[in-house]
């Protein structure tokens, strides 16, 4: 595969963009063509779930011509081809030497799905048996601790993607969520965030959940370490740790190692990449709090937008659509962000979980054959719930300097029915991509100054470019029936597969994370340097050295 900007596809996009993109002009395509929203919208049905999905792509920067031309790119960087090779288990994270089969945990079809020739769905359902023996032993109260209480509080302890999907999960399904049966999440080294969470629990009734795919992950570890103390202040008896501690990994040796019981292991395998694994072993926190049901509904949801992205041609797939659209606005426009703005306060950790999903899977900067990319890759992903944001940093997205593409997304139903209150929040998601879309010329505004009692005559001419929207800001609006678990499972493996999309058209390897190495790495070497020891450090730059020493200098303890 060659870079990118050799495709003919990108070099006939670059044409496109330099000869008409400026005519590209929403509102105007919009007045010309009644059928647009017809033409540039899909919608996807779950086979056996509720999942229920519109996608309406109209108010994008694009007419029939860019939107072939996008999906040329795809087919000429064989988007399709590369699919095929993470679904048959190919090792296309190829610097880790490892397949990329996320789509086999959620495989509720029991296809069988290889990896070095092995057909990895019977562990594979064997692990989700022992999550469901382990989710209704807790919510049943069969599970006891040590003092032969059930367990009311399960605290996970891991950190990216062996704790922000969890999070987001737990957060987004909360109306699933059983009674009496709380789940906390610990993941920052800071201690902070374990002290916070150990003042609202009670030893004999919580469960630590140590989420670590290679279990050797500092913060993981030492959160690890500093609950089991705690927990074994009370306990007194090393025997107790084994009802009140539980693993997930890959790594059974570091497991048993940290003296957890390999038969409470829950174990995946390197073929999971973190960033991809809450539907493996990493959502057990998500299994006992919402019930296996739900949970197995989450994976069936994922499997049909799986089975969607596998087959459905081109211009009807949803996450190539998505993916296209991406690249149009961060390869040709220059947007260098892109903002996830749910318009459903459960979905408020939705976007942080795509920060992690999204960047560390396309932000770098050397393709598969090793050369250094001579165009931008992956945007950065950032966004809050609506209507929040447009209280914070939506006068940006209108009348800023940058173009920040949105995806607009919202639950046709609440759990919640108070009042209009449901309405309200979707007449402002329906507002905000049309005023992003229409904007306010000069002569609307005008037209209001005048009508508007309150402004002086003769301060008009001043006011007025303060009050223009230029509009033609372009939005995705993703509309869903309820958030289920099978909807939600549906939307996060959409997302999943538009960062594939991507990460093959910009031909870089989308599941390896080496550039989390070299932090971890010079942090180990500080770390034995800042003991109250009255040295002072020079092994740095100035910078650092003067940094450290500071701290050296006024830390108490
Ligand atoms: O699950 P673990 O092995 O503890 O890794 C935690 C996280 O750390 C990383 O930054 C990799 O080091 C993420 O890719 C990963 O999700």
């Amino acid at each position: 595969m060659v870079k990118a900007t050799q495709l003919g596809a990108w070099q006939q996009l670059q044409k496109h963009y330099d000869t008409i993109c400026k005519s590209l002009v929403m509102k105007d395509m919009f007045a010309q063509d009644k059928e647009r929203f017809e033409r540039f919208h899909r919608t996807f049905k779950g086979e056996h779930t509720d999942a229920s999905i519109l996608f309406d792509f109209s108010k994008n920067r694009i007419n029939d011509e860019t939107f072939k031309l996008l999906l040329n790119l795809a087919k000429e960087a064989d988007v399709e081809g590369m699919r095929d090779k993470m679904f048959s288990g190919e090792h296309i994270n190829f610097t880790e030497d490892r397949a990329v089969l996320h789509v086999a945990l959620r495989n509720v079809s029991n296809e069988p799905i290889m990896d070095n020739g092995k057909d990895v769905m019977p562990e594979v359902n064997e692990v989700l048996a022992q999550m469901k023996q382990c989710a209704d032993s807790i919510r049943d109260g069969s599970w006891k601790g040590y003092t032969g209480k059930r367990i009311t509080d399960v605290v996970n302890i891991g950190i990216g993607g062996s704790d922000l999907g969890p999070v987001m999960v737990t957060e987004a399904l909360k109306p699933y969520a059983q009674e009496g049966l709380n789940v906390h999440f610990v993941s920052n080294i800071d201690g902070t965030h374990l002290a916070e969470v150990l003042k609202a629990i009670n030893p004999e009734t919580s469960l630590f959940i140590i989420a670590s795919k290679t279990f050797t992950t500092q913060e993981t570890i030492t959160n690890a370490e500093s609950a089991k103390a705690w927990f074994l202040e009370s306990a007194k008896d090393k025997a107790h740790v084994a009802k009140h501690f539980v693993a997930l990994s890959t790594n059974a040796d570091a497991v048993s190692k940290f003296g957890i019981d390999t038969k409470n292991m829950f174990k995946f395998w390197d073929w999971v990449g973190g960033r991809y694994s809450l539907w493996s072993a990493i959502g057990l926190s998500i299994a006992i709090y919402i019930g296996f049901d739900n949970f197995h509904q989450l994976l069936t949801g994922a499997h049909e937008m799986d089975k969607h992205f596998r087959t459905a041609p081109l211009d009807q797939n949803i996450p190539v659509i998505l993916g296209v659209l991406g690249i149009w606005y961060n390869n040709f426009f220059g947007a260098e962000t892109e903002a996830i703005l749910p318009y459903d306060q459960y979905m408020h950790r939705f976007p942080a979980y795509f920060q992690q999903g999204d960047m560390e899977s396309n932000g770098k900067y050397v393709t598969r054959t090793g050369e250094r990319v001579d165009y931008s890759t992956g945007p950065i992903i950032w966004g809050e719930p609506g209507t929040n944001g447009q209280h914070a940093f939506y006068q940006l997205i209108h009348q800023g300097t940058k173009i920040v593409p949105c995806d607009f997304l919202a639950p046709i139903e609440t759990f919640n029915p108070i009042g209009k209150h449901h309405d309200i929040l979707l007449s402002n998601f329906f507002a905000q991509t049309e005023a992003l879309m229409r904007g306010k010329d000069e002569q609307q505004v005008r037209a209001e100054l005048q009508n508007d009692k309150s402004v002086k005559l003769d301060q008009i001419d001043r006011i007025v470019p303060h009050k223009i929207f230029l509009g033609n800001r372009p939005t995705n609006s993703i509309m869903f029936q309820k958030l289920t678990p099978a909807t939600l499972g549906a939307l996060i493996a959409m997302y999943e597969h538009k960062i594939f999309t991507q990460g093959v058209i910009w031909n870089i390897n989308s599941f390896d994370q080496w550039g989390v190495e070299l932090g971890k790495q010079l942090a180990k070497a500080i770390l034995p340097e800042l003991g109250k020891d009255g040295k002072t450090i020079d092994s740095h730059d100035a910078s650092t050295n003067g940094l450290i020493n500071y701290y050296k200098q006024n830390k108490k303890q």
